[in-house]
């Protein structure tokens, strides 16, 4: 079935940080080997050589896994879909964990370092993921972390000239998309997000009934479509304290937020009015519903992440392709160490591999 199987590609990212440790460690376990697809990953070389080696020395990795490097000059124009895949399944037959996408870094890559001087390699690594995700190539993308400061500090910007603010930002352009939703699920709870990568003093502006709309939309689609949930339930945060007091902490509520989703409850979608955010995080509530909606990334984030950081999978709805990722950011403190661990890519992997499995086009 193998052959049969489009790649989940995954992207290591900032390579000062941990992707590349995350990537080697479930090559070493052969836990890539668990979805049946072909692997292939975007980092440089050297570096992948390099890191191999300190996580032995580290005694993390008791040999180096067994990779194919293929060096393409990877960028969107030159490279030869074809010839990868084809050297692709040669590997696969030669039990090689994984396909090396080389993408060369500008300058030494030292643990835990950042240099800026290696941020477009990263911005690399997104625009090669998405050429070929879009033209259906791989199956799925699997992000590794990024540092977003030094991407926006090498002048790194969006399609739309704006400064870099994360995947999800990235890839929503790129695809032409008008609007996304980041949503982070473990087994404890799925939380969706109207807002994503915004200053807290901005988070008020973007609240708007368009919005609100457009995220509940997605989210009820990509439950339906991506879960397998005909019928979601969904439990929605309000933006202030006790969703506003009856207005007295707040208007949004009220003039904003419930107006839009009483639009869904009169179309008989299974959705609340705004709720109190630090009462609806608890289990009598969460018992009973299939995803929330939190306003804002510290609203929803720090308590899905404190039910489950590390076996949290960060997916965007929402976008023309699969794209999941790790909870966790570049941990530049374990790079190369051997602290870091690889249990929330190989769940990212398992989430993208299950909705390959489910597509039409696999
Ligand atoms: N998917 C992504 O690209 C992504 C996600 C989150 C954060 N980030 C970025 O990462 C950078 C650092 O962010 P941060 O310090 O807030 O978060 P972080 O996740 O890098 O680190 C937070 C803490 O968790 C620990 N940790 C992280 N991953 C771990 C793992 N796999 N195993 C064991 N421990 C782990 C770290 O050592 C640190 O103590 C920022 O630039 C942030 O924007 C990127
Ligand atoms: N908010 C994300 C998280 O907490 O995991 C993280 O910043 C990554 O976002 P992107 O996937 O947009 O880079």
């Amino acid at each position: 079935m193998t052959e049969e199987k489009r790649p989940l590609l995954i992207t290591t990212g900032e390579p000062a940080g941990i992707g590349m440790d995350v990537a080697l460690g479930l090559a070493a376990e052969g836990k890539l080997q668990d979805f049946a697809r072909p692997i292939w990953v975007t980092a440089d070389a050297k570096a992948m050589q390099t890191r191999a080696e300190e996580l032995i020395a580290a005694g993390v990795l008791k040999s180096t896994p067994s990779w194919h490097t293929i060096n393409t000059d990877i960028n969107a124009d030159n490279f030869d879909v074809n010839l990868v895949a084809q050297i692709s399944q040669q590997s696969i037959e030669a039990d090689r964990a994984f396909i090396l996408l080389n993408i060369p870094c500008a300058a030494p890559v030292v643990c835990g370092q950042i240099n800026i001087a290696n941020s477009a390699m990263v911005a690399q690594q997104l625009d090669i993921a998405h050429k070929l995700a879009i033209n259906n190539t791989v199956a799925a993308i699997v992000t590794g972390p990024l540092q977003k400061s030094a991407l926006i500090d090498a002048g790194i910007k969006l399609l739309d000239g704006t400064m870099f603010s994360g995947h999800t930002e990235f890839f929503m352009q790129q695809s032409g998309c008008e609007k996304v939703v980041m949503m982070l699920a473990n087994q404890a709870m799925k939380v969706a997000l109207v807002t994503t990568h915004l200053p807290l003093k901005d988070i008020p502006a973007a609240i708007t009934a368009d919005n609100v709309r457009q995220t509940v939309q997605i989210v009820i689609d990509d439950m339906r479509e991506k879960f397998g949930l005909a019928q979601p339930r969904i439990l929605v945060c309000g933006l202030n304290p006790h969703a506003g007091e009856g207005g007295h902490l707040g208007m949004e509520e009220i003039e904003i937020i419930n107006p839009v989703l009483n639009e869904f409850i009169n179309m008989g979608v299974n959705i609340s009015e705004a709720m109190p955010a630090d009462t609806l995080f608890t289990t009598r509530h969460l018992a009973n519903c299939d995803a929330v909606i939190a306003m804002y990334h510290d609203q929803g984030l720090p308590v899905l992440k404190s039910h489950g950081f590390g076996d949290t999978v960060n997916l965007t709805l929402g976008l023309p392709y699969i794209r999941t990722s790790v909870d966790h950011g570049t941990a530049l403190d374990l790079a190369g160490n051997g602290g870091a661990s690889a249990t929330s890519l190989y769940q990212a992997l398992n989430m993208a591999n299950e909705m390959a499995d489910k597509s039409l086009t696999h």
